[in-house]
């Protein structure tokens, strides 16, 4: 059963066109990831998915009452506020202790309840974000590169809280990441995004795809060449892709 079906999607900001025709589905309990270079519309389209952004075209179809938790790239809190985690955790809305402890415990950091947001580490901040999502038990979990700024074994380690977390809960996965060697293997399927959709499948067929070695190289599944985007590869015309257009909005 499908959670959501991006139909023939489109977003243009201005005269800028971010996304065209951009179709896929996310189903029940699948760990999808999304990469592609910066600026090739990763997160207009995460944020079209929540409801955040209006479509130019297309559709987006969220299947009835379905849950969502949204872990986002960053988020800024004064250093100079005091405020614990249980706290944080709290907002908007009051959330019972045992909630509160259930979340942390299924992000990794059963003990931070009471510890201050500004003496977290990077990696506790991302996991305190994710406990954040995780408390209205949703069904699919979106990341906008949530491991931004943390080191690759902190990344590493991140990745595999979120297959626990799959593991324990059965919600779905879409994930945005630059991190291509790490969320290849914790992925069932990875769309490489280039204002279009470039190549999809699993993980192998990905990394192996022409379109995708274009963009990230092949060296150490692309890790070495990230946001490099030649246009050495060609598309038929029967793949719908069209270049042209995703250059001039670059
Ligand atoms: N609200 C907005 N108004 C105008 N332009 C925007 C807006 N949001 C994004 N853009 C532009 O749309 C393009 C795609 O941005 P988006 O953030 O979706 O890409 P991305 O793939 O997530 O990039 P990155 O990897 O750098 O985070 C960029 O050129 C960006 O400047």
């Amino acid at each position: 059963m499908s959670l959501v079906d991006v139909e023939n999607l489109s977003i243009r900001y201005g005269a800028n066109t971010v996304l065209s025709n951009v179709s896929l589905r996310i189903d029940a309990g699948e760990i999808l990831t999304i990469v592609g270079p910066n600026g090739s519309g990763k997160t207009s389209l995460l944020r079209a998915i929540i409801g955040a952004v209006k479509p130019t075209k297309g559709t987006v179809t969220r299947s009835a009452d379905v849950r969502l938790g949204y872990v986002p790239q960053k988020l800024h809190i004064d250093p100079t506020l005091p405020m614990t985690v249980a706290r944080f955790l709290s907002l908007p809305r009051a959330v019972a202790p045992a909630a509160i402890a259930a979340a942390l415990s299924q992000a990794g950091v059963p003990d931070l309840a009471s510890a201050q947001m500004s003496r977290l580490s990077g990696g506790q901040f991302q996991r305190v974000l994710l406990a954040r999502a995780l408390i209205g038990k949703p069904q699919l979990l979106l990341l906008d590169e949530a491991t931004q700024g943390l080191d690759q074994p902190g990344s590493a380690a991140f990745y595999r809280q979120i297959e626990a977390v799959r593991q324990e809960t059965g919600c779905a996965v879409l994930m945005i990441s630059h991190e291509l060697h790490v969320v290849m293997s914790a992925s069932d399927r990875v769309i490489c995004l280039n204002g279009h959709v470039c190549c999809e499948g699993t993980p192998e067929v990905v990394a192996s795809a022409p379109e995708y070695r274009a963009l990230f190289g092949s060296g150490t599944m692309g890790a070495l060449a990230l946001y490099r985007h030649d246009h050495d590869h060609e598309h038929h015309s029967h793949d719908g892709c069209d270049h042209s257009q995703t250059e001039a909005a670059e």
